[in-house]
């Protein structure tokens, strides 16, 4: 039997910079992974190539086009086995998310993602490791099917709910509420959970891209909210409070937005749990959803965020969100 061709696909980020001796990170013109790999044990036939250099504050949307279209062909047509991608940490999360629901894939061929927190040439360096991890995971006959996976610090996690919890820890990407979907060890992948449904809703254009995030506060007034049904925007997702409750000083802005008809969708501000409408005062959950407002499920802001994006960029617009909110 042939061994795995796998394609990595080079993006920047601290995996990707050295420091130099006054302790500063930066990127360097080459990139020091291309010259490690053969460090790494593996029974793969890797190639690899450098699609960006850029930290990932960086990257945005005309990015993921580009990593969504390199990683199409490598698997569509090229017919890679697996796509490893490296990248930044600080928005790993978002584009493993926007490749998730957005990928147009004939197959169920792997694609992970991951980073590192520690530079290249830092004292317990975690980007090879983890590198390895992405590798390992890519390989695995079990990781078909399950959607883009971020493996870092021997954990594997869906896209849909990852994040970074902490700011510099090597440990610091996280499934909050349900944990990890899987871990890398000496032997291989085991895994234990499944997500109950996969999405995917292929993007092929995105012309509504004006979709703002905003975090609610004891007291938050309506002038933000106001502001945005003034000027027009094409969605707003608000990280709400608690199960999905706002302060009723921000409702005048709700309903702004309500008038202008510019779709609004709540998560919660909490780390852990889901929103529900569990209140009935005003701002309350309850009156909340019953203004039509779209609750989701288990998803932070960011994230919310990107599925609004997909969703609305549709061939065919859906004509309830909600639905899909519920997945
Ligand atoms: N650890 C990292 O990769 C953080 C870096 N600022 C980035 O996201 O590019």
């Amino acid at each position: 039997m042939r061994n795995k061709r796998l394609l990595i696909i080079h993006t920047g980020g601290t995996i990707s910079m050295s420091e130099d001796e006054n302790g500063k990170v930066s990127p360097t013109p080459h990139n020091p992974l291309l010259h490690n790999l053969e460090r790494l044990n593996h029974p793969a036939q890797l190639s690899q190539e450098n699609l960006f250099n850029l930290p990932s504050p960086h990257i945005n949307l005309s990015h993921w086009l580009k990593i969504k279209a390199r990683v199409e062909q490598a698997i569509n047509l090229e017919k890679f086995d697996g796509v490893v991608i490296t990248h930044g940490t600080d928005t790993l999360e978002e584009t493993a998310y926007f490749l998730d629901l957005a990928l147009t894939l004939h197959v169920n061929t792997p694609v992970t993602i991951t980073g590192a927190l520690r530079s290249s040439n830092e004292l317990g360096s975690d980007g090879l490791l983890n590198l390895q991890n992405a590798i390992v995971v890519a390989l695995s006959e079990q990781s078909r099917g399950r959607g883009v996976l971020v493996a870092m610090n021997d954990e594997i996690h869906h896209a849909k709910f990852v994040t970074k919890t902490h700011t510099t820890n090597v440990a610091t990407f996280q499934t909050p509420t349900l944990g990890p979907c899987g871990l890398i060890t000496k032997s291989g992948v085991l895994y234990f959970q499944h997500l109950t449904e996969y999405e995917r809703y292929p993007v092929e254009h995105i012309t509504k891209s004006n979709i703002q995030l905003i975090k609610a506060y004891a007291g938050m007034d309506s002038f933000l909210l106001e502001q945005l049904a003034q000027y027009g925007c094409d969605g707003v997702v608000i990280e709400a409070l608690g199960a999905g409750n706002l302060p009723p000083s921000c409702l005048a802005g709700i309903e702004a937005l309500q008038c202008a008809n510019i779709p609004i969708v709540l998560v919660s501000r909490a780390f852990n749990g889901i929103t529900q409408n569990l209140y009935d005062y005003p701002g309350g959950g309850k009156q909340l959803k019953q203004q039509g407002i779209i609750f989701t499920s288990g998803l932070n802001g960011q994230k919310a965020r990107i599925k609004l994006l997909v969703l609305l960029n549709q061939k065919q617009p859906f004509s309830t969100l909600l639905d899909y909110f519920n997945r």
